[in-house]
């Protein structure tokens, strides 16, 4: 399969209600899109980097200058498949959200031209998934029980409670004891603590929470593996691992139990499925993130969320827990759950009429 251009597309989403973290507060989701145009047919993906460097050192403007600049360039000469992509990459360091992207489309339109789902492709073993839910930080704690009573009652599998050093043990022990022990709780510090934090986060110990989600700096496994000794409630790690190899050496070194699996995280959804592999081995459940993804990532993240180790509920929620317009058909929840796009390669395309109504830019790369 030959590269025949790249186009890069800049939308903007508006979020129906902003969405507050320990990183900062957003109101709109400014996302890349990349469109492969290859002898075979077209492929598309989605850019997981944020507008700004808070939650990884990527951002989209530094994203779409390495694709323009680099990554596209490379695999012109290439003779492409799925595999090709990260070798043709890999003298080029790091930006591993913006190779993901590329690999990502590279994939979909290699799959498309074959008939095959990426949700076949990686193994996928079930056709529809409970997903969990993310909720941001809010002004007060009756917002927030009555966000959760919302996501609850239509339906999630799991409520996350993004915590920072001043908001986790109230909001917690609240939302605990309003809707009783039965519900799936997990916390995301998104590394807002320090070591010296350890105590007080082992107070959580309390809430029968299915996890505590890096509570640390990403590089600091040692933190996560003191704490982990000190407490009963598994610690995950999401921005610490970037790769299988980090998986590797965090799981050695105790520093967690459970692996939250970002493909534009670690490079894209071949990895990804590494360090599902890496982790089943070990033992250790994983699921899958969520970066605000517009349906085309979405429908790639619950593909791979359908694999026999993504046994935890993802953040792959429902189209309208973030937005009014996507540049997809919606994701509905189903009795609590999502299908798992069964079509060819990632399963979705973009609207044509919703894609040019959220378009803020586009350029082409020609060969
Ligand atoms: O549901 C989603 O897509 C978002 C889930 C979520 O909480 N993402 C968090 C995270 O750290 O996992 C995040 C996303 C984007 C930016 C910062 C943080």
């Amino acid at each position: 399969m030959k590269l025949e251009g790249v186009e890069l597309r800049r939308v903007a989403l508006p979020l129906v209600t902003p969405f507050r973290t320990s990183l900062g507060t957003q109101t709109v989701r400014d996302a890349l899109l990349v469109r492969v145009a290859t002898d075979e047919g077209e492929g598309w993906a989605e850019c997981a980097a944020e507008d700004d460097p808070t939650y990884s050192p990527e951002y989209l403007e530094g994203a779409a200058d390495v694709i323009r600049r680099f990554l596209v360039p490379a695999l012109f000469p290439i003779d492409l498949d799925p595999a090709a992509v990260a070798p043709a990459l890999r003298h080029l360091r790091g930006h591993v959200m913006a190779k993901s992207a590329v690999e990502t489309a590279v994939l979909d339109a290699w799959l498309r031209a074959r008939g095959v789902s990426l949700a076949a492709y990686l193994g996928a073993v079930r056709r529809s998934l409970p997903v969990g839910v993310s909720v941001g930080i809010t002004d007060t704690i009756d917002e927030l029980l009555d966000t959760v009573d919302r996501h609850l009652a239509a339906g999630y599998a799991r409520v996350k409670l993004k915590i920072e050093p001043g908001w986790d043990l109230e909001p917690v022990a609240r939302v605990r004891e309003t809707f009783g022990a039965d519900v799936m709780l997990t916390v995301d510090a998104n590394t807002a603590y320090r070591p010296a934090d350890a105590r007080h986060l082992a107070e959580l110990d309390a809430y029968g929470l299915a996890m505590i989600e890096q509570p640390f700096a990403p590089d600091d496994l040692h933190a996560h593996a003191r704490l982990a000794a000190m407490i009963g409630t598994p610690i995950c790690l999401d921005e610490s691992i970037t790769s299988a190899r980090d998986a590797v050496t965090a799981i050695r070194q105790g520093a967690c139990s459970i692996i939250n699996i970002k493909p534009g995280r670690v490079g894209g959804y071949l990895e990804a499925r590494r360090i599902h592999d890496v982790a089943a081995a070990h033992g250790l459940p994983v699921w899958c993130g969520g970066m605000l993804e517009t349906g085309l990532g979405r429908a790639a993240n619950l593909a791979l969320a359908a694999l026999p180790g993504f046994t935890l509920p993802g953040d792959i929620s429902a189209t309208a827990r973030y937005y009014e317009r996507d540049v997809t058909a919606p994701f509905t929840l189903v009795n609590g759950e999502l299908a798992v796009p069964a079509g060819p390669g990632i399963g979705v395309t973009p609207e044509p009429s919703d894609l040019e109504a959220l378009t803020t830019a586009t350029e082409w790369i020609p060969a």
